[in-house]
């Protein structure tokens, strides 16, 4: 029982319960006698015509008699929600201006799955020899031999036979089975088990991260450092400051694929794994992490933004790994921006946050050059490692043959690594094989019939898919408008395709193309991750999965496809990320022993984030796009919220946003913002309101999307500028919706 309970009297007393709904507000409930609630225990109680679970937010002294109020049916047994997780659910619903019930089901899904997990079958030798021996039940037995007990699935691993080879054995009596208990969500870490030695700059950085994990408050450290400079081992010595004081880590990463990677070296660090949480993780052991968190016997989570609302009790340090990442933005249900929560629960809990990367956020470097958040700097890579040499090359004057994508410079400089049985990456940002198929003889064009977007073909799969509502269908042989037969043509290139022009340069090359839609999940990439590092391939072909983070010792050519890709949406941030994504991408060569060389296809090399990329100038680039902000007063200097409202037909969705924007300028005064003039300048202080525009996207699926962006100053209430409108504003009726985006990252 959690401190400050209060012992029911026989009346009197009253719950407010927060349900993992789409409400905001609390249900208040009669406490029945006898049963102890206290804030943050969980409870089932009657809501409409069922029963829920719910947290109780509030227990205070109710009218004399509990009238009609409704009674909590029963108190569980589920480790309650202490006080800091709860102010981070009501942080992020006001700030999100989500319902707090949405939130609150962000932190509380997981135990409430708490079946047991499947049971793993061990074996091991019993005794009598087989009756009959073949070479692999005589490797089956070597393997066995005096080791004890195996996983079933291990030991055919370990033998290199199949298991049906082992299920012959147990038939016979020669192997037996035994239950055994689920894995363990976590063992000790030792912080000492395989502390390397740091080189004195890296040490100088990981004293001053250590000092901020000792001093047990909150601070907000930018960790920046180049490609390869060692960054996560000078983080880990603040882990093992942390794991020294007995404090909880949560390692925050923006992909799965990464976590899966860095379990392994937190391993080799630290001599135990340390707990997994992201989608990929069976819900039967996330409950049981969940509950580990909550006990403190998991002392260190790594994980996708939602490992954020885990309930810790005594958490001391936040590592927000690729801080710049857009992935930590959460696009749908509660829009929040994982990395700026993490913030935010640092401040609630008293620990230190540590921001992580190699091309910060324009956002963090001001904050750090602001002196609200510390900087420690890495500047080179570790043991003098050279940085990659990248060179452009300008597609106007040497371009591939039509339907190519590969220049001839860059195709030479594969082939040359391959001869020195060296590793190539080649990037290119598009799935599939092709993002638009059209037919030659009438021009028709395959769209998504759900959407406003082309369909990507997938020659693996065969298909034709659209990337925003998952629609797919059979890429036919005659044409569906014309019906002409073998007219259908590819445009543009996608990773599959490439590998296609990869086989036709370089015939005897082993290519691996790596992207999410690889079937398998997170298990099959972490193998074929290990397998590139083990240099099972010679040419990687990827999308942005594979720019990040990776280590691929043998990798010493990386090849960009499209450079510009990026750079012509109409997203204020494009030329940050393009940069970013650039910088980490050729940063993946050239990490161990061999030299790094990059090749840059661009159409305008003369771009300024070209020019950055290629001089290595990174400060110049910071400057200049800081300065571009400043101006225009887009985040980090003014702050952005999108308005997406969404309907089935063009016409109510459009007449819907134009009433919310004539809204605006009806609203009365407000002590705490101003709103500036339609169509005018806005003042200093002022809120500026654009659109309603259509959304780039025009339609998602068989949605009809508008715009609204409101520009505000950073001294302005902007959630209490936008409160004010939804209350004044027209109310959502016929399918229409009003989704609220604070700070948006995508602007489609
Ligand atoms: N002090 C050290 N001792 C031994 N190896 C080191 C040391 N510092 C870095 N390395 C090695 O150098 C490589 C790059 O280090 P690390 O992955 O920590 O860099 P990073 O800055 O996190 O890179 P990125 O931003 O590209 O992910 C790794 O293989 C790492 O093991
Ligand atoms: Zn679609």
């Amino acid at each position: 029982m959690s401190s400050g309970a209060i012992p029911a009297k026989a009346h009197g007393l009253v719950a407010d319960v927060l349900m993992p709904v789409a409400l905001d507000i609390a249900y208040s409930y009669a406490v029945p006698p006898g049963v102890a609630l206290a804030p943050g225990v969980f409870v089932e109680a009657p809501l409409g015509p069922r029963l829920a679970v719910g947290v109780v937010w509030e227990v205070r002294p109710g009218p004399g008699s509990p009238g009609n109020l409704k009674s909590i049916r029963s108190r569980l047994d589920i480790p309650p929600l202490n006080e800091s997780l709860r102010q981070l659910i009501d942080w992020v619903a006001r700030w999100s201006m989500s319902p707090r019930g949405m939130v609150l089901r962000m932190a509380v899904r997981a135990p409430f799955h708490a079946t047991p997990e499947p049971v793993r079958v061990g074996v091991r030798l019993a005794g009598p020899t087989p009756r009959r021996m073949t070479p692999a039940r005589e490797k089956v037995l070597a393997a066995a031999e005096g080791r004890g007990i195996f996983i079933k699935s291990a030991l055919a691993k370990a033998a290199g036979c199949s298991a049906s080879v082992i299920d012959g054995l147990i038939d016979e009596g020669v192997l037996e089975t035994l239950t055994l208990p689920p894995e363990p969500v976590a063992l000790p870490c030792d912080p000492h088990f395989a502390a390397p030695s740091l080189s004195p700059d890296q040490s100088e950085a990981a004293l001053q991260l250590e000092s901020s994990v000792r001093s047990g408050s909150f601070s907000v450290t930018l960790l920046e450092g180049v490609t390869g400079s060692g960054k996560t081992e000078v983080y880990f010595e603040a882990i093992a400051a942390a794991l020294d004081m007995d404090r909880q880590i949560l390692v925050l990463m923006p992909e799965i694929a990464l976590t899966t990677q860095f379990i392994d070296r937190f391993q080799a660090r630290f001599g135990a794994r340390a707990a997994e949480w992201h989608s990929g993780v069976s819900a039967p052991r996330r409950a049981r992490i969940w509950s580990a968190v909550a006990a403190g016997e998991a002392q260190i989570v790594i994980g996708a933004r939602s490992a954020l609302f885990l309930p810790f009790n005594a958490l001391g340090l936040i590592i927000v790994d690729e801080e710049h990442d857009s992935a930590y933005k959460q696009e749908d249900g509660v829009i929040y921006h994982a990395r700026d929560m993490a913030v935010v629960r640092g401040r609630i809990e008293g620990a230190a946050v540590i921001l992580a990367s190699a091309t910060p956020s324009i956002e963090s470097r001001v904050n750090a050059g602001q002196g609200r958040y510390l900087h420690v700097k890495l500047n080179g890579r570790f043991e003098g490692r050279a940085m990659p040499v990248i060179e452009a090359v300008d597609m106007r004057l040497k371009a591939p043959a039509r339907g190519k994508w590969i220049s001839p410079r860059l195709a030479a400089a594969l082939s040359e690594t391959l001869l020195r049985r060296e590793q190539s990456l080649l990037f290119l940002n598009r799935r599939g094989y092709a993002p638009l198929t059209l037919c030659r003889s009438c021009g028709h064009r395959f769209q998504c019939p759900n959407c406003t977007t082309w369909l990507v073909e997938h020659r693996f799969r065969k298909a034709l898919a659209c990337h925003h509502c998952g629609h797919i269908e059979r890429r036919p042989d005659l044409c569906p408008n014309c019906e002409a037969a073998d007219s259908l043509m590819a445009c543009g290139p996608g990773i599959e395709r490439l590998a296609e022009e990869v086989g036709e340069l370089l015939p005897d090359a082993r290519v691996m193309v790596l992207s999410s839609d690889l079937p398998g999940g997170a298990e099959r990439l972490r193998q074929e991750f290990e397998a590139v590092a083990a240099g099972e391939c010679d040419i990687i072909i990827g999308t942005q999965m594979v720019a990040k983070g990776h280590n691929f010792p043998l990798l010493s050519l990386v090849g960009v496809i499209d450079a510009d890709i990026g750079l012509t949406s109409g997203d204020p941030r494009a030329a940050e990320r393009t940069f970013q994504l650039l910088q980490q991408v050729t940063g993946r060569a050239g990490r161990f022993e061999t030299a790094g060389r990059a090749l840059v296809q661009s159409f305008q090399p003369e771009h300024p984030v070209m020019r950055a990329i290629l001089s290595g100038d990174s400060e110049r680039f910071y400057a200049e796009e800081t300065e571009q902000r400043r101006r225009a007063g887009l985040p980090p200097f003014g702050r952005l919220a999108a308005l997406i409202i969404s309907g089935d037909d063009s016409a109510s969705t459009e007449n819907f946003a134009r009433a919310i924007a004539r809204t605006a300028f009806e609203l009365p005064l407000s002590p705490t913002w101003t709103l500036a003039p339609a169509g005018g300048l806005p003042g200093e202080n002022e809120i500026s309101l654009l659109g309603p525009a259509e959304a780039p996207i025009a339609v998602i699926r068989g949605r009809h999307r508008f715009r609204l962006l409101v520009r505000a100053p950073r001294s302005t209430d902007l959630q209490g500028f936008l409160r004010a409108l939804l209350a004044a504003g027209p109310k959502e009726r016929g399918g229409i919706r009003v989704t609220i985006d604070i700070d948006p990252q995508s602007f489609l």
